[in-house]
């Protein structure tokens, strides 16, 4: 390994540790003058940890860029000699591994396409066998936490110690508001189930638009996400691909500035008495609802058994649309939100009909 490879190995070390990672880089790699003119100017907003760039471009159809190929690579090396920024690429085969490791790519991520394929990942996941190279696995198109998981765990059999996710959201037919819906509480999981993996968040593929980029941003490190990854283009309205979504690395420092960053813990004993005090609070009214909600169930089990002796169906639509109205109406006028009220009487009507066919089947 020459001088110059161990001294990265050991930039890309210290950066795991750092909290937040800034990501940033364009959508694609377009020319030589755009990778470095982007590097340059990433630079010298004192911003950005790590430059990105799309070399390979999985594009849902044919005909468009689909990325400037391993010509891209050596400019990134050349942006990485001037500026200092480590490097990361999107990589989806064996032969696309080899050749960002052969140009001393510093982290290589696995994008949302590919984490849907085991086929694929296990390519990747092969040819990293015995290389020393951070890893990211963006979550999968689709809203499934085994695929993304799956995806982690073929690499970290591989033998990669470093090892991050990045969320991008889920595709979802006819949405409007997000380019990828985010489905925060699918990243949360994940984040609970690899509490020692670092966590990024992607606001460009959520959004697909700059307007909403800083909400998304925000919102992540609200959620105690590591870092962020962000495209940025010194010219985005003329980029080849994802034009509308990328930001000038100005505005970047810009949204950098603007954010308030948060931190998971601080040593001050006034704040974590005011919170325990807070918590014991809602230990208690937790404990409360269980007992409330199991009551509630006992009740149906009653039903249930009246329905048995009389022949007559568990589910009763008019009803549940009397619960419905009411629980909706109250719940509102309490500060809840109808969405959580849709899920929590769904989740109670589910339960209360699992508890009434247990009875009918007994
Ligand atoms: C408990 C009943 O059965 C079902 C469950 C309901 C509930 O849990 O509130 C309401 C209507 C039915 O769909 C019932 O008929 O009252």
């Amino acid at each position: 390994m020459s001088t110059q490879q161990v001294s990265s190995k050991e930039k890309i070390k210290e950066l795991w540790a750092k909290r937040p990672i800034i990501v940033s880089g364009p959508c694609s790699a377009e020319t030589e003058e755009q990778v470095i003119e982007t590097a340059q100017q990433l630079a010298a907003t004192g911003k950005v940890d790590m430059l990105r760039a799309g070399i390979w471009k999985p594009r849902t159809k044919p005909g468009m860029f689909e990325g400037i190929g391993a010509k891209g690579l050596p400019w990134l090396q050349k942006a990485k000699q001037i500026t200092g920024l480590p490097t990361a690429i999107e990589v989806a085969t064996a032969k696309q591994v080899q050749d960002a490791l052969t140009f001393d790519v510093d982290v290589l991520w696995i994008g949302a396409r590919t984490t849907v394929n085991p086929f694929s990942v296990q390519e990747v996941a092969d040819a990293l066998r015995g290389v020393d190279v951070p890893v990211l696995v963006k979550n999968p198109i689709n809203p499934d936490l085994e695929l993304w998981s799956g995806g982690v765990e073929r690499i970290a059999r591989a033998g990669i110690k470093n090892l991050g996710l990045i969320h991008r959201g889920f595709s979802s037919y006819g949405n409007t508001q997000y380019r990828n819906a985010p489905m925060w509480h699918l990243a949360i999981e994940m984040k609970l189930k690899y509490p020692e993996l670092p966590i990024f968040n992607d606001p460009s593929h959520i959004c697909g638009k700059r307007d909403t980029l800083m909400e998304v941003a925000q919102k992540a490190i609200d959620l105690d996400y590591d870092g962020l990854m962000i495209e940025s283009h010194i010219d985005p309205d003329n980029a080849w691909s994802d034009a509308k979504q990328q930001v000038t690395p100005a505005r970047l420092k810009e949204m950098m500035e603007e954010i308030i960053w948060r931190k998971e813990d601080v040593d001050n004993s006034e704040y974590h008495k005011a919170l325990e005090k807070l918590r014991q609070q809602i230990n208690h009214l937790d404990d409360e609802m269980l007992q409330i909600l199991s009551q509630r169930m006992k009740i149906a089990d009653q039903i249930g058994q009246y329905k048995k002796d009389n022949n007559i169906t568990i589910l009763q639509p008019g009803r549940w649309q009397e619960i419905i109205d009411k629980v909706a109406m109250r719940g509102e006028k309490l500060g809840l939100s109808r969405d959580f009220l849709n899920k929590y009487l769904d989740a109670v009507h589910l339960e209360s009909i699992n508890h009434q066919k247990k009875v009918l089947d007994a």
